[in-house]
């Protein structure tokens, strides 16, 4: 390979996907890995999933470098890395190159998206280890947020140093901006004005996507918050919250909201809905009802901050293969009305490529 090679790595709760694009952003290579701690499998281009023990992403990173060397491309051949970032804390949004002190960021965010931030971090640190002067460049999950009016983003909190941080930034954003870029591409029509989109993966959010951009979202000031999700709680009073950490102590009352809630603590029996879905017991049907009680519930609330709903868009892994949580979700919302609905792959690898690819032709941003 001669050409100039970008990977983007995208590491999710319970993924990795990694994406080499050429310098005409052709994909030309792809490498899963899936079901992190759970039920484990490596994808490898199209070929389909193998089993894979990886009980963490630090293994499951690995991996996905040996089958990048595997299938030809060795580290030596890129051009640049793009990693997508859950969490730049408040200042960081937008699209850099990861200095020491974009990295210094990345890690005092890490407290508050505990489940994606180590994870960036381990996969920066192994490229660097490896190719000390390979740029890296970081894409945010919280810039497409940033059009949310400040009654939206702000909580009812006292305006204090400490307080100061606390808002609602909203994640996901990477996805929302590459459905929102890719609509017409994928569906053949022009963008609803008023589109609610689904994001549904191990981690799961809505957004209120009016004229092309976010004017609410479900997420908050962290990844943990609003819907029911894989391992996490969702919405949940924090008087409940405080209970918790005055009873249990903060780190087991983290550990049990981030990785022992949600579709897992429900059903007492995985965190992956496809397994689930497979699953003929009543805490399984009730784990899947409250994932779908809670997104039409919030959904609602959506449609109430875009005036209205024109169109409906799933995506994720849950919003593109699970026709029963779709059918489910358009039944439960059949009061708004008859509502077009349009299933859109997640495009986040291309989306970060393409920024990437701007960003370092452009020195003066970089
Ligand atoms: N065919 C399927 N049917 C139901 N759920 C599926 C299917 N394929 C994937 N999923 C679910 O999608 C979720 C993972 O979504 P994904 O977006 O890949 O994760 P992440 O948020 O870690 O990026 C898991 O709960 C998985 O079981
Ligand atoms: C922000 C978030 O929850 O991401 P993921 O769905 O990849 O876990
Ligand atoms: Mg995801």
């Amino acid at each position: 390979m001669t050409q100039a090679l970008v990977l983007v790595v995208n590491a999710g709760s319970s993924s990795i996907k990694a994406a080499v694009f050429d310098g005409g952003l052709t994909e030309v290579l792809r490498i899963e890995a899936q079901g992190i701690g759970q039920t484990g499998a490596l994808q490898v281009g199209s070929a389909p999933a193998q089993p894979r023990a990886l009980p963490d992403h630090q293994t499951a990173f690995r991996a996905l470098l040996e089958a990048l060397r595997g299938e030809g491309i060795d580290t030596g051949d890129l051009t640049a890395a793009a990693h997508r970032i859950v969490h730049g804390g408040p200042d960081l949004a937008e699209t850099c190159v990861i200095s020491p002190k974009v990295r210094a960021a990345i890690a005092a965010a890490a407290p508050l998206a505990p489940l994606h931030n180590p994870h960036h971090l381990g996969a920066i640190d192994a490229l660097a280890s490896l190719m000390p002067d390979l740029p890296q460049v970081a894409a945010f999950d919280t810039g497409f947020h940033r059009t949310n009016p400040d009654v939206a983003r702000r909580y009812a909190l006292p305006d204090r140093a400490e307080t100061a941080a606390l808002r609602r930034y909203g994640f996901h954003g990477i996805s929302y901006e590459s459905l929102v870029a890719n609509f017409r591409e994928t569906t053949g029509t022009g963008l609803p004005r008023r589109l609610l989109a689904l994001h549904l993966g191990n981690g799961a959010s809505l957004c209120a996507i009016r004229e092309g951009q976010s004017v609410a979202t479900t997420m908050g000031f962290s990844p943990l918050s609003g819907l029911t999700m894989g391992t996490r709680a969702g919405e949940i009073d924090a008087g409940a919250v405080v209970h918790l950490v005055r009873d249990m102590g903060l780190e087991e009352a983290q550990t049990l909201l981030h990785h022992e809630s949600g579709l897992l603590g429900l059903s007492g029996l995985t965190a992956d809905m496809r397994q689930l879905a497979e699953t003929d017991s009543d805490a399984a049907r009730f784990a899947r009802d409250h994932f779908c009680y809670w997104i039409t519930r919030q959904a609602g609330s959506m449609i109430a901050a875009m005036g209205g709903i024109d169109g409906i868009a799933f995506t994720g892994g849950i919003g593109e293969n699970d026709s029963g949580v779709r059918e489910k979700v358009l039944a439960n919302l059949r009061w708004a009305g008859n509502i077009p609905s349009w299933i859109i792959p997640a495009a986040e690898e291309k989306h970060i490529a393409r920024q990437t690819r701007a960003l370092l032709k452009d020195p003066a941003l970089s």
